[in-house]
């Protein structure tokens, strides 16, 4: 466990202080880069090479994730002194092990467990916390999805148990709909064919991300994040969401008890929907989230370096909010391995705009490669503003 005694060394000698990340998209390049700052050695690993986080790593691998033999071998000789997690498909029961044997996982490995499978942490959060979710079902086949799918009721949504970013994700709202949708959850699972989640359709009146920090001062809240997504994808974030009272005095409670339970250091993305004063858990990711890249710029302090502030065990005294921001992300579609990025002059023109190009070095139907981030006098006026940047940016390719 990290300590707040923990000494820093310097990169690359014996004295180095070691993070591995597990995944190394977007949001592991910026976790990177906190790392960095910190003086903190850096090994990126992911399925395929120059990653956006191997681009600013000392080292990378490329591994399957999911092969335990692999995953092993990888750390038993890298010997991290923390291994950060940033993607789900990992062998997480190697994870386990490799705790179980003294290293250090983030936040912890059965946190990385339970949720690379939504049937883990939705069993843990419903079942065994007893907070409130949509209700559920899981099926492992045609059959039983479609006993499901009646026993839940229309309109609802099929997801494959592991999967992310909205991969494999649909909304039933007829009988129509029902075999369509159990094909495409069968194809877009992260690991192949398998289990798919039949959830209630919540209707929400709108949706937030909490990020919860647990640290060694204790666990802190970042102000909620709004956001909007197109078929279970991220593309637009907005923080602060204005909530009631009540609803984010709910959130937190539900967002304490579920991190907790999860435990160790670190950020956690924790997905909730709302309507009225009512609150859903929806999911948890234990580490920076998609949403959470508005606080680049809406925090002096982002999820990003929090995330690497928790797992060093060094203080979180205040999360100073800078105002309403907005993040807008830039998603690209086709096939191309030269993609480039033109009328980047006038993209931010505007004052209190910024940029990120990740670097993904390919595209193979949908992708998101870059966000803009942007900061205003309301909320309505920074979401409008980071649309104007990213509508303003031409993609090459
Ligand atoms: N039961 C539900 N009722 C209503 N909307 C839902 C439900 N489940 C998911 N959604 C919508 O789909 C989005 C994506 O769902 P979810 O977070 O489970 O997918 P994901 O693939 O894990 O995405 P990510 O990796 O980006 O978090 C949610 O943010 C929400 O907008
Ligand atoms: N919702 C989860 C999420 O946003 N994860 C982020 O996307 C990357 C994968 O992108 P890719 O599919 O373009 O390789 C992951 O590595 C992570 O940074
Ligand atoms: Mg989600």
């Amino acid at each position: 466990m990290p300590t707040s005694s923990i000494t820093i060394g310097t990169p690359l000698s014996s004295t180095a202080r070691r993070a591995l990340l597990l995944g190394s998209g977007e949001l592991g390049k910026e976790v990177a880069i906190e790392l960095q700052r910190f003086g903190i050695e850096v090994i990126a690993v992911d399925r395929y090479a120059n990653a956006p986080a191997m681009q600013v790593a000392h080292r990378s691998h490329v591994i399957d994730m999911l092969d335990a033999t692999a995953l092993r071998s990888l750390i038993e000789s890298e010997q991290p002194h923390f291994i950060i997690p940033e993607v789900e498909a990992i062998a997480t029961a190697t994870l386990i092990e490799l705790e179980d044997e003294g290293f250090t996982v983030i936040p912890s490995a059965r946190a990385a467990n339970l949720t690379m499978n939504r049937e883990g942490i939705r069993r843990l959060a419903a079942e065994e916390l007893g907070l409130p979710t949509s209700s559920y079902r899981f099926a492992a086949s045609e059959e039983e999805f479609r006993l499901a799918v009646a026993a839940i009721g229309m309109p609802c949504i099929v997801k494959p148990i592991m999967s992310s970013s909205g991969k494999g994700q649909s909304l039933i709202r007829s009988e129509a709909d029902i075999a369509a949708a159990w094909i495409y959850a069968q194809e877009g699972g992260r690991a192949g064919r398998g289990k798919v989640i039949i959830e209630g359709f919540v209707d929400f009146d709108y949706e937030i991300t909490l990020l919860t920090i647990r640290h060694t001062g204790g666990t802190s809240f970042c102000d909620p994040i709004g956001h909007t997504q197109i078929d279970g994808d991220y593309r637009e974030s907005w923080q602060p969401q204005a909530m009631s009272d009540t609803a984010l005095a709910e959130a937190q409670r539900i967002g304490h008890l579920i991190t907790e339970n999860l435990g160790g250091f670190g950020l956690f993305g924790v997905e909730l929907f709302i309507k009225g004063d009512r609150v859903w858990f929806s999911e948890v990711s234990p580490r920076p989230h998609d949403t959470g890249m508005v606080t680049m710029i809406s925090q002096d302090i982002s999820e990003f370096a929090l995330h690497v502030r928790a797992i060093l065990g060094l203080a979180i005294p205040n999360i100073a909010q800078h105002g309403p921001s907005a993040s807008y992300a830039i998603v690209a579609e086709g096939e191309s391995d030269l993609l480039a990025f033109g009328n980047l002059g006038t993209a931010l023109a505007e004052p209190d705009t910024q940029l990120r190009l990740f670097g993904k070095p390919g595209l193979n139907g949908k992708r998101r490669m870059a966000v803009t981030l942007a900061r205003d006098e309301s909320i309505e006026a920074a979401r409008a503003k980071a649309r104007r940047i990213a509508d303003t940016i031409r993609l090459i390719y």
